[in-house]
Protein backbone atom coordinates (compact mmCIF):
# COMPACT_ATOMS: atom_id res chain seq x y z
CA UNK A 1 0.00 0.00 0.00
CA UNK A 2 1.44 3.21 -1.13
CA UNK A 3 0.62 6.40 0.26
CA UNK A 4 2.01 10.06 -1.01
CA UNK A 5 5.73 10.07 -0.79
CA UNK A 6 5.90 9.74 3.02
CA UNK A 7 2.43 10.39 4.15
CA UNK A 8 -0.67 7.96 4.38
CA UNK A 9 -4.43 9.01 4.87
CA UNK A 10 -5.98 8.00 7.85
CA UNK A 11 -8.42 5.47 5.42
CA UNK A 12 -5.46 4.34 3.86
CA UNK A 13 -3.66 3.64 7.43
CA UNK A 14 -6.48 1.81 8.27
CA UNK A 15 -6.61 -0.87 5.50
CA UNK A 16 -2.71 -1.89 5.88
CA UNK A 17 -3.39 -4.28 8.15
CA UNK A 18 -0.33 -7.09 8.17
CA UNK A 19 -0.41 -7.88 11.75
CA UNK A 20 -2.05 -10.56 14.11
CA UNK A 21 -4.72 -7.94 14.90
CA UNK A 22 -7.04 -8.36 12.01
CA UNK A 23 -10.12 -6.22 13.41
CA UNK A 24 -9.84 -2.01 13.84
CA UNK A 25 -10.38 -1.64 16.99
CA UNK A 26 -12.06 0.77 18.79
CA UNK A 27 -10.65 4.10 19.84
CA UNK A 28 -9.43 3.87 23.73
CA UNK A 29 -7.22 6.15 25.19
CA UNK A 30 -4.33 4.11 24.14
CA UNK A 31 -4.79 4.19 20.89
CA UNK A 32 -5.73 7.78 21.36
CA UNK A 33 -2.04 8.27 22.80
CA UNK A 34 -0.62 6.62 19.46
CA UNK A 35 -2.16 8.75 17.58
CA UNK A 36 -0.77 11.79 19.16
CA UNK A 37 2.69 10.46 19.27
CA UNK A 38 2.32 9.72 15.87
CA UNK A 39 0.55 13.30 14.99
CA UNK A 40 -2.81 11.25 13.45
CA UNK A 41 -5.95 13.24 12.78
CA UNK A 42 -8.86 11.82 11.22
CA UNK A 43 -8.22 11.39 7.27
CA UNK A 44 -5.62 13.95 7.88
CA UNK A 45 -2.17 13.56 6.93
CA UNK A 46 0.01 10.78 9.15
CA UNK A 47 3.33 12.52 10.05
CA UNK A 48 5.78 10.77 11.78
CA UNK A 49 7.41 12.93 14.73
CA UNK A 50 10.24 14.82 13.58
CA UNK A 51 13.52 14.70 14.95
CA UNK A 52 13.46 10.92 14.16
CA UNK A 53 11.52 10.89 10.54
CA UNK A 54 11.84 7.36 10.28
CA UNK A 55 12.31 6.26 13.30
CA UNK A 56 11.61 1.96 13.26
CA UNK A 57 9.75 1.15 16.72
CA UNK A 58 9.74 -2.67 17.40
CA UNK A 59 7.02 -4.41 19.13
CA UNK A 60 5.94 -7.79 20.03
CA UNK A 61 2.35 -9.56 19.37
CA UNK A 62 3.61 -12.77 21.14
CA UNK A 63 4.65 -13.93 17.89
CA UNK A 64 7.96 -12.80 17.23
CA UNK A 65 9.06 -8.85 16.87
CA UNK A 66 6.86 -6.78 13.84
CA UNK A 67 8.16 -3.30 13.26
CA UNK A 68 6.08 -0.26 13.14
CA UNK A 69 7.26 2.55 11.32
CA UNK A 70 4.36 4.96 11.49
CA UNK A 71 3.73 4.64 7.74
CA UNK A 72 2.78 1.54 6.95
CA UNK A 73 0.58 -0.21 10.02
CA UNK A 74 -2.73 0.22 11.68
CA UNK A 75 -1.95 1.93 14.86
CA UNK A 76 -5.17 1.54 15.67
CA UNK A 77 -4.53 -2.30 16.52
CA UNK A 78 -1.69 -1.47 18.54
CA UNK A 79 -1.53 -1.79 22.26
CA UNK A 80 0.12 1.37 23.89
CA UNK A 81 1.39 -1.31 26.83
CA UNK A 82 2.65 -3.39 24.06
CA UNK A 83 4.15 -0.71 22.46
CA UNK A 84 5.99 0.83 25.50
CA UNK A 85 7.69 -1.23 28.20
CA UNK A 86 6.30 -0.24 31.49
CA UNK A 87 8.85 -0.47 33.99
CA UNK A 88 8.04 0.36 37.89
CA UNK A 89 10.37 3.13 39.32
CA UNK A 90 11.71 0.68 42.00
CA UNK A 91 12.79 -1.21 39.29
CA UNK A 92 15.09 1.35 37.87
CA UNK A 93 18.92 0.52 38.63
CA UNK A 94 21.11 3.88 38.47
CA UNK A 95 24.52 2.98 37.44
CA UNK A 96 26.48 5.43 39.21
CA UNK A 97 29.97 6.20 37.79
CA UNK A 98 33.29 4.66 38.61
CA UNK A 99 35.18 6.78 40.82
CA UNK A 100 38.67 6.87 39.30
CA UNK A 101 41.35 8.11 41.20
CA UNK A 102 43.33 11.06 39.19
CA UNK A 103 46.33 12.20 40.98
CA UNK A 104 47.96 15.76 39.76
CA UNK A 105 51.50 15.58 42.28
CA UNK A 106 50.86 15.06 45.53
CA UNK A 107 46.82 15.89 45.41
CA UNK A 108 44.17 13.20 45.12
CA UNK A 109 41.37 14.83 42.56
CA UNK A 110 37.89 14.62 44.61
CA UNK A 111 34.60 15.98 43.49
CA UNK A 112 33.23 19.01 41.80
CA UNK A 113 32.79 22.23 44.46
CA UNK A 114 31.54 24.94 42.22
CA UNK A 115 32.50 26.24 38.45
CA UNK A 116 32.80 29.93 38.09
CA UNK A 117 33.38 31.91 34.60
CA UNK A 118 36.66 30.69 34.33
CA UNK A 119 37.16 27.35 35.46
CA UNK A 120 36.36 24.76 37.54
CA UNK A 121 36.96 24.01 41.36
CA UNK A 122 37.24 20.60 42.85
CA UNK A 123 37.41 19.28 46.38
CA UNK A 124 41.79 17.95 47.09
CA UNK A 125 43.91 15.62 48.96
CA UNK A 126 47.48 16.83 49.79
CA UNK A 127 48.58 12.96 50.15
CA UNK A 128 51.75 14.40 51.99
CA UNK A 129 49.98 16.55 54.40
CA UNK A 130 46.36 15.03 54.34
CA UNK A 131 44.81 18.13 54.33
CA UNK A 132 41.61 19.31 52.70
CA UNK A 133 42.57 21.73 49.72
CA UNK A 134 40.54 23.01 46.68
CA UNK A 135 41.49 23.24 43.80
CA UNK A 136 40.71 25.90 40.90
CA UNK A 137 41.43 24.23 37.14
CA UNK A 138 42.03 26.54 34.36
CA UNK A 139 42.01 25.24 30.68
CA UNK A 140 44.09 27.31 28.09
CA UNK A 141 41.87 26.45 25.43
CA UNK A 142 38.83 28.59 27.85
CA UNK A 143 41.45 31.40 29.16
CA UNK A 144 42.03 31.82 25.43
CA UNK A 145 38.68 32.53 24.76
CA UNK A 146 37.70 35.29 27.28
CA UNK A 147 39.02 38.87 26.79
CA UNK A 148 42.05 39.39 28.97
CA UNK A 149 41.48 35.94 30.37
CA UNK A 150 45.04 35.24 30.59
CA UNK A 151 46.43 37.86 32.06
CA UNK A 152 43.45 38.00 34.66
CA UNK A 153 44.29 34.72 35.82
CA UNK A 154 48.46 35.40 36.15
CA UNK A 155 47.47 39.04 37.71
CA UNK A 156 45.15 37.18 40.34
CA UNK A 157 48.05 34.18 41.06
CA UNK A 158 50.45 36.86 41.81
CA UNK A 159 48.56 38.88 44.02
CA UNK A 160 47.79 35.61 45.95
CA UNK A 161 51.19 34.50 46.41
CA UNK A 162 51.86 37.61 48.17
CA UNK A 163 49.05 37.41 50.63
CA UNK A 164 49.04 35.94 53.64
CA UNK A 165 45.72 36.30 56.52
CA UNK A 166 43.17 34.01 58.13
CA UNK A 167 40.32 35.98 56.75
CA UNK A 168 41.85 35.87 53.10
CA UNK A 169 41.76 32.50 50.87
CA UNK A 170 45.28 30.87 50.81
CA UNK A 171 47.30 30.03 47.80
CA UNK A 172 49.08 26.88 48.84
CA UNK A 173 50.14 25.24 45.87
CA UNK A 174 50.45 25.88 41.89
CA UNK A 175 50.75 23.29 39.42
CA UNK A 176 51.29 24.06 35.44
CA UNK A 177 50.61 20.70 32.95
CA UNK A 178 51.68 21.92 29.72
CA UNK A 179 51.28 18.62 27.94
CA UNK A 180 47.21 19.26 29.13
CA UNK A 181 47.55 23.07 28.65
CA UNK A 182 46.59 23.50 32.76
CA UNK A 183 46.81 25.20 35.69
CA UNK A 184 45.81 24.10 39.01
CA UNK A 185 45.83 26.41 41.58
CA UNK A 186 45.70 24.60 45.10
CA UNK A 187 43.76 26.53 47.69
CA UNK A 188 42.52 26.26 51.33
CA UNK A 189 39.56 24.29 51.38
CA UNK A 190 36.23 26.03 51.98
CA UNK A 191 32.55 24.07 52.76
CA UNK A 192 31.03 27.04 50.85
CA UNK A 193 30.04 30.63 50.18
CA UNK A 194 28.26 33.11 52.52
CA UNK A 195 26.07 32.97 49.63
CA UNK A 196 24.68 29.45 49.55
CA UNK A 197 23.93 29.66 53.15
CA UNK A 198 21.73 32.77 52.47
CA UNK A 199 19.94 31.13 50.04
CA UNK A 200 18.70 27.88 52.10
CA UNK A 201 18.44 30.43 55.09
CA UNK A 202 14.76 31.79 56.01
CA UNK A 203 14.04 34.69 54.32
CA UNK A 204 17.37 34.38 53.12
CA UNK A 205 18.99 36.36 55.84
CA UNK A 206 21.22 35.16 58.85
CA UNK A 207 20.55 36.07 62.98
CA UNK A 208 22.07 39.45 64.14
CA UNK A 209 24.79 37.66 66.12
CA UNK A 210 25.48 35.33 62.95
CA UNK A 211 26.05 38.19 60.81
CA UNK A 212 28.18 39.72 63.11
CA UNK A 213 30.69 37.17 63.46
CA UNK A 214 30.72 37.58 60.13
CA UNK A 215 31.28 41.01 59.38
CA UNK A 216 33.96 41.36 61.89
CA UNK A 217 36.29 38.80 59.78
CA UNK A 218 35.18 40.64 56.74
CA UNK A 219 36.59 43.64 58.11
CA UNK A 220 39.69 41.67 59.48
CA UNK A 221 40.25 40.67 56.07
CA UNK A 222 39.61 43.63 54.56
CA UNK A 223 41.94 45.79 56.89
CA UNK A 224 44.79 43.37 56.54
CA UNK A 225 44.42 43.54 52.09
CA UNK A 226 44.07 47.15 52.25
CA UNK A 227 46.94 47.46 54.62
CA UNK A 228 48.90 45.47 51.98
CA UNK A 229 47.55 47.95 48.66
CA UNK A 230 45.14 45.70 47.40
CA UNK A 231 41.58 46.86 46.67
CA UNK A 232 39.26 43.61 46.30
CA UNK A 233 36.62 45.43 43.78
CA UNK A 234 34.16 42.34 44.06
CA UNK A 235 33.02 42.03 47.94
CA UNK A 236 29.70 40.18 48.19
CA UNK A 237 27.97 37.31 49.75
CA UNK A 238 29.09 34.71 46.98
CA UNK A 239 33.36 35.71 47.61
CA UNK A 240 32.99 34.98 50.90
CA UNK A 241 33.63 31.34 51.91
CA UNK A 242 33.59 29.65 55.08
CA UNK A 243 35.39 26.71 56.33
CA UNK A 244 33.61 24.05 58.45
CA UNK A 245 35.28 26.10 61.45
CA UNK A 246 33.30 28.92 60.40
CA UNK A 247 35.96 31.04 59.62
CA UNK A 248 35.60 33.61 56.72
CA UNK A 249 37.98 33.90 53.63
CA UNK A 250 37.93 36.72 51.58
CA UNK A 251 38.28 34.78 48.11
CA UNK A 252 38.20 35.61 44.03
CA UNK A 253 41.01 38.45 43.08
CA UNK A 254 40.06 38.25 39.70
CA UNK A 255 39.15 41.68 39.33
CA UNK A 256 41.58 42.69 42.63
CA UNK A 257 44.14 45.47 41.80
CA UNK A 258 47.21 46.27 43.82
CA UNK A 259 48.98 49.63 43.95
CA UNK A 260 52.67 50.06 43.72
CA UNK A 261 54.32 51.32 46.86
CA UNK A 262 54.78 54.91 44.98
CA UNK A 263 51.43 55.39 44.17
CA UNK A 264 50.47 58.21 46.06
CA UNK A 265 46.60 56.82 46.83
CA UNK A 266 44.29 54.16 46.25
CA UNK A 267 42.89 55.79 43.16
CA UNK A 268 41.28 53.26 40.30
CA UNK A 269 40.55 53.66 36.98
CA UNK A 270 38.49 50.30 36.40
CA UNK A 271 36.09 49.22 38.51
CA UNK A 272 34.17 45.30 37.42
CA UNK A 273 32.83 43.10 40.04
CA UNK A 274 29.10 42.67 40.53
CA UNK A 275 26.93 45.04 38.87
CA UNK A 276 24.35 45.06 42.74
CA UNK A 277 27.60 45.91 44.46
CA UNK A 278 29.01 48.75 42.87
CA UNK A 279 29.25 51.84 44.41
CA UNK A 280 27.73 55.18 42.78
CA UNK A 281 31.07 56.23 41.51
CA UNK A 282 30.72 53.97 39.09
CA UNK A 283 27.19 53.82 38.52
CA UNK A 284 27.58 57.07 37.30
CA UNK A 285 30.40 56.57 35.35
CA UNK A 286 32.98 58.37 37.03
CA UNK A 287 36.67 58.19 35.59
CA UNK A 288 38.81 57.24 38.42
CA UNK A 289 37.12 56.74 42.02
CA UNK A 290 38.86 55.70 45.67
CA UNK A 291 39.48 51.92 45.15
CA UNK A 292 39.44 51.88 49.32
CA UNK A 293 35.64 53.49 49.77
CA UNK A 294 34.90 50.83 46.43
CA UNK A 295 35.59 47.92 49.05
CA UNK A 296 33.85 49.45 52.13
CA UNK A 297 30.65 50.14 50.12
CA UNK A 298 30.35 46.67 48.89
CA UNK A 299 30.58 45.41 52.44
CA UNK A 300 27.84 47.75 53.45
CA UNK A 301 25.42 46.52 50.89
CA UNK A 302 26.96 42.51 51.96
CA UNK A 303 25.95 43.67 55.55
CA UNK A 304 22.67 45.11 54.24
CA UNK A 305 21.78 41.94 52.20
CA UNK A 306 23.11 39.62 55.11
CA UNK A 307 20.76 41.52 57.98
CA UNK A 308 17.84 41.89 55.92
CA UNK A 309 17.73 39.32 52.75
CA UNK A 310 17.44 42.52 50.96
CA UNK A 311 19.34 44.47 48.48
CA UNK A 312 19.13 48.13 49.16
CA UNK A 313 19.37 49.11 45.40
CA UNK A 314 17.32 46.97 42.72
CA UNK A 315 16.35 47.42 39.16
CA UNK A 316 14.63 45.66 36.44
CA UNK A 317 17.32 45.76 34.19
CA UNK A 318 21.20 46.96 34.58
CA UNK A 319 20.62 50.28 33.64
CA UNK A 320 17.48 50.53 36.57
CA UNK A 321 20.34 49.38 38.37
CA UNK A 322 22.54 51.79 38.04
CA UNK A 323 20.26 54.74 37.89
CA UNK A 324 18.95 53.85 40.88
CA UNK A 325 22.47 53.19 42.65
CA UNK A 326 23.75 56.39 41.06
CA UNK A 327 20.73 58.10 42.77
CA UNK A 328 22.08 56.83 45.92
CA UNK A 329 18.83 56.95 47.76
CA UNK A 330 17.47 53.76 49.60
CA UNK A 331 15.45 52.78 52.09
CA UNK A 332 16.63 50.34 55.25
CA UNK A 333 13.50 48.24 56.56
CA UNK A 334 11.78 49.92 59.71
CA UNK A 335 13.35 46.27 61.45
CA UNK A 336 16.66 47.58 61.54
CA UNK A 337 17.31 49.92 64.50
CA UNK A 338 19.98 51.94 65.82
CA UNK A 339 22.96 51.45 65.87
CA UNK A 340 22.96 48.83 63.17
CA UNK A 341 20.40 51.70 60.79
CA UNK A 342 23.79 53.81 61.70
CA UNK A 343 26.36 51.92 60.49
CA UNK A 344 24.42 51.17 57.11
CA UNK A 345 23.73 54.89 56.54
CA UNK A 346 27.67 55.47 57.07
CA UNK A 347 28.74 52.97 54.60
CA UNK A 348 25.94 53.19 52.26
CA UNK A 349 26.92 57.09 51.69
CA UNK A 350 26.78 58.48 48.11
CA UNK A 351 29.89 60.44 48.55
CA UNK A 352 32.70 58.24 48.78
CA UNK A 353 34.21 61.45 50.79
CA UNK A 354 32.01 60.80 53.59
CA UNK A 355 31.72 57.22 53.79
CA UNK A 356 32.83 55.54 56.43
CA UNK A 357 36.70 54.56 56.43
CA UNK A 358 36.93 51.06 58.47
CA UNK A 359 38.77 52.96 61.14
CA UNK A 360 35.08 54.45 61.56
CA UNK A 361 34.12 50.87 61.09
CA UNK A 362 35.99 49.12 63.52
CA UNK A 363 35.06 51.89 65.95
CA UNK A 364 31.43 51.87 65.59
CA UNK A 365 28.93 50.70 67.88
CA UNK A 366 27.52 47.92 66.33
CA UNK A 367 30.70 46.17 65.35
CA UNK A 368 31.37 46.51 69.42
CA UNK A 369 28.63 45.85 71.25
CA UNK A 370 28.27 41.60 71.91
CA UNK A 371 25.49 40.86 69.19
CA UNK A 372 21.84 39.84 71.06
CA UNK A 373 21.97 35.93 71.43
CA UNK A 374 19.77 33.94 69.31
CA UNK A 375 18.36 30.86 69.47
CA UNK A 376 18.89 29.73 65.65
CA UNK A 377 21.39 29.53 63.47
CA UNK A 378 21.78 29.23 60.14
CA UNK A 379 23.97 25.84 59.35
CA UNK A 380 26.41 25.49 56.31
CA UNK A 381 24.00 24.04 53.99
CA UNK A 382 24.95 20.32 52.90
CA UNK A 383 27.02 20.02 49.85
CA UNK A 384 25.83 17.09 47.51
CA UNK A 385 23.10 16.28 50.64
CA UNK A 386 25.90 15.00 52.96
CA UNK A 387 25.52 17.56 56.11
CA UNK A 388 28.52 16.13 57.25
CA UNK A 389 30.49 17.43 54.46
CA UNK A 390 32.61 14.28 54.28
CA UNK A 391 35.58 14.54 52.20
CA UNK A 392 34.84 13.45 48.48
CA UNK A 393 38.05 12.33 47.70
CA UNK A 394 37.29 9.12 50.06
CA UNK A 395 35.41 7.34 46.97
CA UNK A 396 38.06 7.47 44.33
CA UNK A 397 40.47 5.96 46.71
CA UNK A 398 38.65 3.45 47.85
CA UNK A 399 38.21 1.99 44.76
CA UNK A 400 41.96 2.38 43.83
CA UNK A 401 43.04 0.64 47.03
CA UNK A 402 40.65 -1.24 47.39
CA UNK A 403 38.14 -2.47 44.09
CA UNK A 404 39.55 -4.20 41.39
CA UNK A 405 41.11 -1.83 39.42
CA UNK A 406 40.49 -4.33 36.33
CA UNK A 407 40.83 -2.80 33.33
CA UNK A 408 43.39 -0.06 33.52
CA UNK A 409 41.52 2.55 32.84
CA UNK A 410 41.89 6.01 34.51
CA UNK A 411 39.52 8.72 34.20
CA UNK A 412 41.11 12.72 33.80
CA UNK A 413 38.58 14.94 36.21
CA UNK A 414 36.08 15.78 33.39
CA UNK A 415 35.29 12.19 33.21
CA UNK A 416 37.06 11.20 29.88
CA UNK A 417 39.51 7.70 29.50
CA UNK A 418 42.98 8.73 30.38
CA UNK A 419 44.08 5.46 28.55
CA UNK A 420 46.66 4.57 31.39
CA UNK A 421 47.51 1.55 33.29
CA UNK A 422 48.78 3.75 36.31
CA UNK A 423 46.92 6.88 37.64
CA UNK A 424 47.95 10.12 36.03
CA UNK A 425 50.74 11.70 37.05
CA UNK A 426 51.79 15.14 35.67
CA UNK A 427 55.07 16.74 37.63
CA UNK A 428 58.61 15.42 36.30
CA UNK A 429 59.02 14.19 40.34
CA UNK A 430 55.91 12.06 40.11
CA UNK A 431 56.63 10.89 36.86
CA UNK A 432 59.84 9.38 38.27
CA UNK A 433 58.43 8.32 41.96
CA UNK A 434 55.21 6.73 40.97
CA UNK A 435 56.00 3.65 43.12
CA UNK A 436 56.87 5.39 45.90
CA UNK A 437 54.23 7.83 46.00
CA UNK A 438 51.53 5.41 45.26
CA UNK A 439 52.93 3.32 48.37
CA UNK A 440 53.06 7.11 50.86
CA UNK A 441 49.36 7.63 49.69
CA UNK A 442 48.90 4.00 50.81
CA UNK A 443 50.22 4.05 53.70
CA UNK A 444 48.59 7.30 55.02
CA UNK A 445 45.37 5.90 53.92
CA UNK A 446 45.73 2.52 55.78
CA UNK A 447 48.44 3.33 58.66
CA UNK A 448 49.05 0.11 58.69
CA UNK A 449 52.55 -0.74 56.70
CA UNK A 450 51.78 -4.27 57.55
CA UNK A 451 48.48 -4.95 55.83
CA UNK A 452 50.77 -6.03 52.24
CA UNK A 453 51.88 -8.78 54.48
CA UNK A 454 48.71 -10.29 55.66
CA UNK A 455 46.76 -10.12 52.46
CA UNK A 456 46.56 -13.15 50.72
CA UNK A 457 47.94 -14.03 47.14
CA UNK A 458 44.02 -14.31 45.98
CA UNK A 459 44.32 -10.38 46.44
CA UNK A 460 46.21 -9.82 44.03
CA UNK A 461 45.28 -7.54 41.20
CA UNK A 462 45.30 -7.48 37.18
CA UNK A 463 47.29 -4.58 38.05
CA UNK A 464 49.63 -6.50 40.20
CA UNK A 465 48.18 -4.05 42.96
CA UNK A 466 47.39 -6.49 46.08
CA UNK A 467 44.46 -5.53 47.88
CA UNK A 468 44.20 -4.60 51.21
CA UNK A 469 41.50 -4.80 53.74
CA UNK A 470 39.18 -1.86 55.12
CA UNK A 471 40.09 -1.85 58.16
CA UNK A 472 38.46 0.88 60.89
CA UNK A 473 42.35 1.72 61.12
CA UNK A 474 41.35 2.79 57.43
CA UNK A 475 37.99 5.00 58.46
CA UNK A 476 39.68 6.77 61.48
CA UNK A 477 42.76 7.72 59.31
CA UNK A 478 40.52 9.06 57.25
CA UNK A 479 38.34 10.88 59.76
CA UNK A 480 41.58 12.27 60.98
CA UNK A 481 42.24 14.19 58.28
CA UNK A 482 42.69 17.81 58.41
CA UNK A 483 40.03 20.70 57.45
CA UNK A 484 42.83 22.95 56.70
N1 LIG B 1 38.68 27.41 48.15
C1 LIG B 1 37.47 26.97 47.86
N2 LIG B 1 36.88 26.01 48.59
C2 LIG B 1 35.65 25.57 48.29
N3 LIG B 1 34.90 26.04 47.29
C3 LIG B 1 35.42 27.01 46.53
C4 LIG B 1 36.72 27.52 46.76
N4 LIG B 1 36.96 28.48 45.84
C5 LIG B 1 35.86 28.56 45.08
N5 LIG B 1 34.93 27.69 45.48
C6 LIG B 1 33.59 27.50 44.92
O1 LIG B 1 33.72 27.25 43.54
C7 LIG B 1 32.80 28.02 42.79
C8 LIG B 1 33.51 28.77 41.71
O2 LIG B 1 34.38 29.69 42.30
P1 LIG B 1 35.18 30.77 41.46
O3 LIG B 1 35.89 31.64 42.41
O4 LIG B 1 35.96 30.11 40.39
O5 LIG B 1 34.08 31.48 40.67
P2 LIG B 1 32.94 32.49 41.08
O6 LIG B 1 33.45 33.46 42.09
O7 LIG B 1 31.71 31.75 41.44
O8 LIG B 1 32.66 33.15 39.71
P3 LIG B 1 33.58 34.07 38.82
O9 LIG B 1 34.93 33.44 38.70
O10 LIG B 1 32.83 34.00 37.56
O11 LIG B 1 33.58 35.39 39.49
C9 LIG B 1 32.07 28.91 43.77
O12 LIG B 1 30.79 28.38 43.95
C10 LIG B 1 32.82 28.82 45.06
O13 LIG B 1 31.94 28.76 46.15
Amino acid sequence: MAGNGNSLTMSEKICNTNSSAESVAPATPETELVNRVFSVESDEELKPIDPVENAKIWISDGHGAKELDGMDDDLENVNILQFFHRVDSDQIIYQTKKKRLKLIGKYVMGDLLGEGSYGKVKEMLDSESLCRRAVKIFKEKKLRRIPNGEQNVEKEISLLRKLRHQNVIRLIDELRVPEKKKLYLILEFCVGSLQVMLESAPGKKLPAKQAHCYFTQLLDGLEYLHGARVVHKDIKPGNLLLTLEEVLKISDFGVAERFNMFAKDDTCFIGQGSPAFQPPEIANGAESFPGFKFDIWSSGVTLYNVMTGQYPFEGDNIFRLFENIGKGDFTIPSEIEDPLRDLLLGMLRKNPVERFNLQQIRQHSWVNMKPPPSDYKVPIPPLKNDQWHNMTVFPYLIDYYYEDYGNGVTYDEDGNVANSEKPQYFTERELNATDQDKQLVAEQVNGNKQANQSTSSSSIRRSGRKKRPITCMTVRNFSMCKQS
